[in-house]
């Protein structure tokens, strides 16, 4: 059968996907309209199994993470800051029946995990990207809130991707399908960067910056780590590495942003990368903070995204 892909997409981006002034969720796969029913197997959710229009359809922000801790303490931090009665002590998990993700609802707000790397996100995202245009879901805003290494910049400072890199320091996301490799766009929206810019600025507590993030395929040897089981370079290249990935714009590096950034343009949402840094690359390669500290730096990200999404509610726009 031809190939329904172009062989490279780079400047493939929706036109408009509005209408009457709402942006709806866009997939791009002609075979979707001519099944019966959709599994999302990995979310143990399905278009026969669950009225996902009634269970999503008020969904506006969603903000996905790695970790499934994170993401339910992102839930619960909603909970109480958009004061909803019900629950309040516990979320339910809407994914409980796979434990290959999690998802929290709060209100208008969807909390996923996402798991390590660029497959286990791309995976994620397909499911959720079309669970979205299956509940009818318009204007949404998704929102990735994440760890990272920092470069050149201080442990716990909050980064706000301005473009995502590959390795080479290349705004671009290349994708293998059948045997061809298909290069996507990675920009993200400027206007969405400035405004989560501009809410940073009422939570003094810590620096938050506007940078290039690079994603890496690998923790350790794909970011430069001298301290994998297996290394094949010396400090003085890592270190070059790094200085010339600094002098790039990369401000962090972590494993998710390019695909990220790929698939949600291509599908017309609203995307963002908030992540915060656990050390700084260029002094060392361990990850040693305390468990107090590592946990109160994860909540930067969720704090900022959380007085976001009060102040775009009308609810609020300072730190609690
Ligand atoms: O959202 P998380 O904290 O999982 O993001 C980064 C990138 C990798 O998934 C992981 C590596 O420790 O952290
Ligand atoms: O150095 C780091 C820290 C968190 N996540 C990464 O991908 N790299």
């Amino acid at each position: 059968m031809a190939s329904i892909l172009p062989a490279s997409n780079i400047s493939m981006r929706p036109d408009k996907n509005t209408y009457g002034g709402k942006r709806f969720v866009h997939v791009k796969n002609p075979y979707l309209e001519t099944m019966d029913e959709d599994i999302l197997y990995h979310l143990d959710l399905g278009t026969k199994t669950h009225n996902l229009p009634a269970m999503f359809g008020d969904v506006k922000f969603v903000c996905v993470g790695g970790s499934p801790k994170r993401m339910k303490a992102f839930a619960l931090l909603m909970h109480k800051e958009l004061g909803l009665a019900e629950g309040g002590e516990d979320v339910e998990d809407i994914c409980a029946g796979t434990d290959r993700y999690c998802m929290f609802k709060t209100g208008p707000v969807l909390s996923i995990s996402h798991g390590m790397g660029v497959p286990s996100i791309s995976i994620m995202l397909h499911e959720l990207i079309k669970l979205l245009r299956h509940a009818r879901c318009c204007d949404v805003t998704i929102i990735r809130i994440g760890t990272s290494g920092g470069i050149g910049i201080a442990p716990g400072s909050v980064v706000i991707t301005d473009t995502a890199v590959d390795s080479f320091f290349r705004p671009r996301f290349e994708q293998v399908i059948l045997d061809n490799i298909v290069t996507r766009s990675t920009e993200l929206d400027k206007e969405l960067v400035e405004e989560l810019f501009t809410c940073s600025k009422n939570i003094p507590n810590f620096q938050t910056l506007i940078g290039h993030t690079m994603c890496t395929y690998d923790f350790y040897e794909g970011q430069g780590r001298l301290d994998g089981a297996l290394c094949s370079f010396s400090r003085e290249h890592k270190l070059d590495y790094l200085k010339r990935a600094y002098k790039a714009g990369v401000r962090n590096i972590e494993m998710e942003s390019t695909v990220f950034a790929a698939m949600c343009g291509l599908c017309g949402l609203k995307a963002a990368v908030v992540c915060v840094t656990l050390l700084d690359r260029l002094d060392c390669d361990q990850i040693n903070l305390s468990h107090d500290v590592l946990v109160e730096y994860q909540q930067r990200p969720q704090l900022l995204i959380s007085n976001f999404i009060k102040k775009k509610l009308g609810l609020c726009d300072q730190i609690s």
